[in-house]
């Protein structure tokens, strides 16, 4: 089933020499499906995924969101689409520093006025299957940004969106905590069935997304599945940032010599 569909959607930001952020995108994402966004910096990897959240609209083409085009919504039903349809994970978590974890995670449910009860239950078992029930009375500022970025996925999932959408949720992470959130969206991706397109700048977080999409300049570059081996996957995605180049800081690491 499709949950996605981009249809030669461009984008471009007006200004004095307006710029083309967007080229004639094209991509459909079914369920379950687990995809990565890559490209060098300035590509148009948040643009797009700004255009998919209805955070930003594209100048032209459709967007459609299990067949629904939300840019044809009128503001009010937008925003109940989003807080329905959609799940966000963003770099540095969002959480509101004056609520718990717990309060932190409830919010979808709140806000479309659940019953205690239920959402008492689900606070429960999201939080029972992302191991973070020791520390739904804590605070932000209590607990490491590891800890930070599971709650901020337990919030985006809870309501069971059509989509997860994610702009760099490592960015902000040590080695390890990063290894823990990428394993964290494989099990929900595997075991809840969720739909995640994630945008990233770091292979090995991509290597754990089932496809890569790459984009240049605006534009869709190459696609890359994963097989059997994540190792192979990470590999492969290596080889094709370094076709793509980049800037001189980028991708440092995976540049041909
Ligand atoms: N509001 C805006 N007005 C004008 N130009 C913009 C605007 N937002 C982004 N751009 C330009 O559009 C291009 C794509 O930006 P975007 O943020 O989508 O890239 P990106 O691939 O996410 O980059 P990064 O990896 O650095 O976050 C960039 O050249 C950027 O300067």
């Amino acid at each position: 089933m499709e949950i996605l569909k981009v249809k030669n959607v461009y984008k471009i930001y007006e200004g004095k020499v307006p710029f083309r952020a967007l080229n004639d995108i094209n991509l459909t994402v079914e369920k379950g499906d687990f995809v990565g966004i890559m490209g060098p910096s300035g590509s148009g990897k948040t643009t797009l995924l700004n255009v998919i959240s209805t955070i930003d609209s594209p100048t032209s083409g459709e967007i459609l969101l299990n067949n629904k085009n939300p840019h044809t919504l009128k503001y009010s039903k937008l925003a109940l689409f989003r807080r329905r349809e959609l799940g966000f994970v963003f770099q540095d978590f969002n959480l509101m520093d004056t609520l718990t974890i717990g309060e932190n995670i409830v919010l979808p449910l709140t806000l479309d006025g659940h019953k205690v009860s239920y959402m008492d239950e689900r606070l429960n078992e999201v939080a029972q299957q992302l191991g973070i029930k020791e520390i739904l009375n804590k605070r932000i500022f209590e607990v490491s940004g590891g800890q930070a970025q599971h709650a901020a996925i337990a919030r985006a999932i809870i309501h069971s969106p059509s989509i997860l959408l994610s702009d760099e949720p490592t960015g902000n992470l040590d080695s390890r905590s990063s290894k823990n959130v990428m394993e964290l969206f494989e099990n929900i991706n595997r075991n809840n069935g969720a739909t995640i397109m994630m945008v990233t700048h770091d292979p090995l977080a991509a290597s754990y997304c089932n496809r890569v999409i790459f984009i240049k300049d605006g534009e869709l570059f190459n696609e890359i599945h994963r097989g059997d081996s994540r190792e192979k996957f990470y590999q492969n995605i290596i080889d094709v940032l370094s076709l793509l180049g980049g800037e001189n800081n980028e991708f440092s690491a995976v540049r041909i010599k």
